[in-house]
């Protein structure tokens, strides 16, 4: 695991040492051996508990012949062909620290593996490095103090050598941050707020007479997943939503930087663009979900893209070089805005907001386009493949009490979907025009999982009911599927070994919605499991 593995990513399909198969975040596979023709006949090869009742939402790290996976509360290390462990060692952490982090210790990226070490964070503010062969702690840094409202829920990332960390807590209080560490010694090297202090730049945007302290409990969290341009030397995180939710404890400012995405530079944090999806967030519009970057033509031009399938129900594009908006269409049912102004770059809101702020309960559409997961994008077929929630927020701004580390939202919500309709899509959206090629409803139970996309002309996602599926990437009708243990909120992986293709995908039902939507109706305990075609005889 050298910076030059990370750089090629899953285009050595042997191994899986990024995030979503790559620094791009496409979660798409050139791997085909698996198709539509054979997929029926996958089998499960091997399977394994990972001892865990809180969740699982990461991916799988393989690497030379040892697959990796983390948890809120272990760490552990299979034998890639056996699925035997090899080792275990629990996180240790205050278990106080579960009060700030409703979801439970979570850990939504996978095993980061860089120069013989595992890096990790714990719930309780840690940031450690484990040795990838024995699993002893090698280092271990405090980052932030709970009791503040900050919560370690991101695996890191590395990115040009270094150790880039983020944070979770805009529903407690927390401002956000991202960090930059050395990953040989665990010392900070640059801390970059998301909220810039007074005189900063940026600060402007926040309110100075009234409330002189708002920048200080803002929200703006990094709680998701960032990527890493290498020709451009950038990496872009997103930004969680302004906090509190009701923008009366803002004076309605517009709050940089939350509800963002910022482009960085990994070697000293400083922000080199920065482009605010949803100025003044009164919805709770994180912009944390991944962007993917692209490299398309438009009007016979190359051009570096990314691609944002935001919470807010708008597929986004952006000029990846300098954060100009390219396009920005709806790919669920939106209410709140009636269009991205491409001049301005700002949301042309409808009255939605106005009716909150006179004390009406509306119903803002979407509460979530789609709920924290990675979405895919087929770069062959220019295609995003979207795990999509049709469900309204039903909001009532209300007063927002102030206690340092807890909820701080200022709002009551309820959840619906329209009687009679599908309670989401899996869809496919052609990103610059947002036609939509093809949509399959969902109608059971609400959906959580990643999705992966693979040039055998499959789509690899899951159920919170449980069941990993696989869908025609031309149709998005379901071809095969496993019921596994638990409920399905992580991506799914695939690799090649020995000349053999294998998906693998963790389940177990955990975090804040799948418990909310789901918990009382699927069994909780994670564990991982492998699939492949059956070998000939
Ligand atoms: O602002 C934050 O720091 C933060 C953190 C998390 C989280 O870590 O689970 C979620 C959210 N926000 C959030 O807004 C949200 O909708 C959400 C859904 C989930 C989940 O597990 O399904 N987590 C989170
Ligand atoms: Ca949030």
């Amino acid at each position: 695991q050298t910076n030059n593995d990370l750089l090629i990513g899953s285009k050595n399909p042997e191994n899986v040492v990024n995030f979503g198969l790559g620094y791009d975040l496409k979660m798409f596979s050139s791997l085909k051996q698996i198709n539509k023709k054979n997929v029926k006949q996958l089998v499960p090869v091997w399977s394994s508990s990972v001892s865990n009742e809180m969740g699982e939402h990461s991916q799988p790290t393989v690497f030379d012949g040892v697959m990796y996976v983390v948890n809120g509360n272990w760490t552990f290390a299979f034998d890639l062909e056996t699925g035997r462990q090899i080792w275990r060692t629990p996180v240790q952490y205050e278990r106080a620290a579960l009060r700030v982090a409703g979801g439970g210790a979570l850990m939504r990226g996978p095993a980061t593996i860089y120069s013989g070490k595992l890096f990790r964070q714990s719930v309780d503010d840690h940031l450690m490095a484990l040795d990838m062969k024995t699993g002893k702690e090698i280092w271990k840094t405090k980052f932030a103090d709970w009791k503040d409202g900050t919560k370690g829920v991101i695996a890191p990332m590395i990115a040009n050598g270094v150790l880039i960390s983020g944070m979770g807590g805009s529903d407690t209080t927390a401002r956000g941050f991202i960090e930059g560490y050395d990953p040989e010694t665990g010392k900070q090297l640059w801390r970059t707020y998301t909220i810039p202090a007074p005189g900063e730049p940026g600060s402007e945007t926040w309110p100075t007479k009234n409330r002189p302290d708002a920048w200080k409990y803002g929200g703006g969290s990094t709680w998701q997943y960032a990527n890493y341009d290498p020709q451009l030397d950038l990496i872009y995180i997103g930004t969680g939503n302004a906090e509190p939710y009701n923008p009366e404890y803002r004076d309605g400012t517009d709050g940089l930087y939350t509800s963002s995405i910022l482009a960085l530079r990994p070697k000293t944090g400083e922000m080199v663009w920065f482009y605010q999806y949803v100025p003044n967030d009164s919805y709770d519009f994180d912009s944390t979900a991944e962007s993917i970057l692209a490299d398309v033509k438009i009007n016979g031009e190359d051009r570096k893209i990314l691609i944002n399938a935001h919470k807010n129900g708008f597929l986004y594009v952006l000029d990846r070089t300098n954060g100009k908006l390219l396009s920005a269409k709806p790919y669920v049912k939106v209410n709140w805005a009636s269009e991205i102004d491409l001049k301005t770059g700002r949301p042309v809101l409808t009255d939605i907001l106005s009716r909150a702020m006179s004390g009406e309960t509306v119903d803002v559409y979407p509460s979530r386009g789609t709920n924290a997961v990675l979405n895919a994008y087929n770069p062959k077929k220019n295609l995003m493949y979207i795990n999509a929630w049709n469900q309204a927020r039903v909001m009532k701004y209300v007063k927002a009490e102030f206690n340092l580390g807890s909820d701080y939202t200022g709002v009551q919500s309820g959840y619906k979907t329209p009687a009679g309709e599908p309670l989401g899509f899996f869809k496919a959206v052609e990103p610059l025009s947002g036609k939509v090629v093809w949509s399959a409803p969902v109608t059971d139970m609400f959906n959580s999982a990643g999705v992966l996309a693979t040039d055998g002309d499959l789509l690899f996602t899951g159920k919170l009911t449980g069941e990993f599926i696989a869908l025609d990437q031309d149709s998005g009708k379901q071809l095969w599927q496993y019921k596994t243990g638990s409920g399905i909120n992580a991506p799914p992986i695939t690799y090649s070994y020995k000349g053999r293709q294998y998906v693998a995908i963790l389940s177990g039902i955990g975090g804040s919605n799948p418990k909310r939507f789901a918990g009382d109706k699927v069994p909780t305990g994670g564990s991982v499991t492998v699939f492949a075609l059956p070998l000939k005889n």
